[in-house]
């Protein structure tokens, strides 16, 4: 959640407990893991220590419980080897993405769990269920009103699902968590929330869709890069993120139904694809950035300016 704050960590990790204990075990040894492969292979320490090497590898462990069976020992030896494998990946994303300034966000996770999911049926020590896990998309069904009980759970369950939780009660303790962290961070995402649930319910998607906050946990996460992390807070960035976490929402079912033959699972595919466009995009866009465009149109980069944090 783009926070390098320990008590916001801890909050998370008891908001992920809250559904099941397991949950909150297997995130934060996922992001123990990640850390410490980084640590092992000598990255740099800064980068550890603000949890850049560990959100990755936590994420992922988090998809292994969910879905596969958390109890199972090969879960966990797979969670294991899953955690050093996506600390080589974020390792060339970042060194490829630093060619273009642009960071890697979950891009080495979504890599990994969409690897997983689509190779699983092919390993019966991942799959021993046998049968296939293709979830072929159907047109949309259903009621498109939302009960306002079901209203405010959608605007929590669009925290929860970032990982994986239907529990709306977890994305209410997930926001006390950003709130201990930062005010604007707890705003934007409530926005990017709001905005999530506006828009699936605009193009007509079905009120179950809504509610279960798998088509809007994307919205909060580009609403927290495009205003607040990767460029500045302000009402024309906040503006500009909102139209992000809109265009995430509404690309959500396109990356499902390009995933259906593997389950349909989006991951966060919707929030990096469309994060990385517009992030690009600003840098044509003085009014966000508040650098002077070149002469090719693309703002300037300050003279051994950094690259971006995630
Ligand atoms: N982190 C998720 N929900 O893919």
């Amino acid at each position: 959640m783009f926070l390098a704050d320990a008590r916001a960590g801890a909050a998370f990790c008891l908001a992920l407990g809250a559904a099941d204990w397991r949950y909150g075990a297997y995130a934060l040894g996922g992001a123990v893991l990640g850390s410490s492969t980084a640590r092992l292979l000598h990255v740099a320490r800064a980068r550890v220590e603000t949890g850049l090497e560990g959100f990755n590898s936590c994420l992922l462990a988090l998809c292994f419980a969910v879905f596969l069976d958390a109890g199972r020992p090969s879960t966990v030896l797979l969670a294991t080897a899953g955690c050093a494998v996506v600390t080589v990946v974020t390792a060339a994303v970042v060194r490829l993405l630093r060619v273009w300034n642009l960071p890697s966000l979950t891009l080495p996770y979504c890599l990994l769990a969409s690897a997983v999911t689509i190779a699983a049926p092919a390993f019966g020590r991942i799959w021993p269920h046998g049968g296939s896990l293709a979830a072929l998309p159907g047109a949309a069904s259903g009621a498109t009103a939302l009960p306002p009980g079901e209203l405010g759970r959608a605007f929590f369950r669009n925290l929860s699902q970032i990982f994986f939780l239907d529990e709306w009660y977890v994305g209410l303790l997930l926001l006390a968590g950003l709130l201990l962290a930062s005010r604007t961070a707890a705003l934007v995402a409530c926005a990017g929330s709001a905005t999530g649930i506006l828009t699936a319910w605009a193009l007509g998607a079905p009120a179950a869709r809504i509610a279960d906050g798998t088509l809007g946990y994307n919205a909060v996460l580009v609403a927290l890069a495009l205003c607040g992390v990767f460029l500045t807070a302000a009402p024309a960035t906040l503006l500009y993120a909102l139209l992000g976490a809109a265009t995430a929402t509404a690309v959500t079912p396109a990356v499902a139904h390009l995933l259906a033959p593997s389950g349909g699972h989006a991951f966060t595919w919707p929030f990096v694809l469309t994060t990385l466009a517009f992030l690009t995009a600003a840098r044509s866009f003085p009014r966000l950035t508040g650098r002077a465009p070149g002469a090719d149109g693309t703002s300037r980069q300050p003279a051994g300016a950094p690259a971006p944090a995630a």
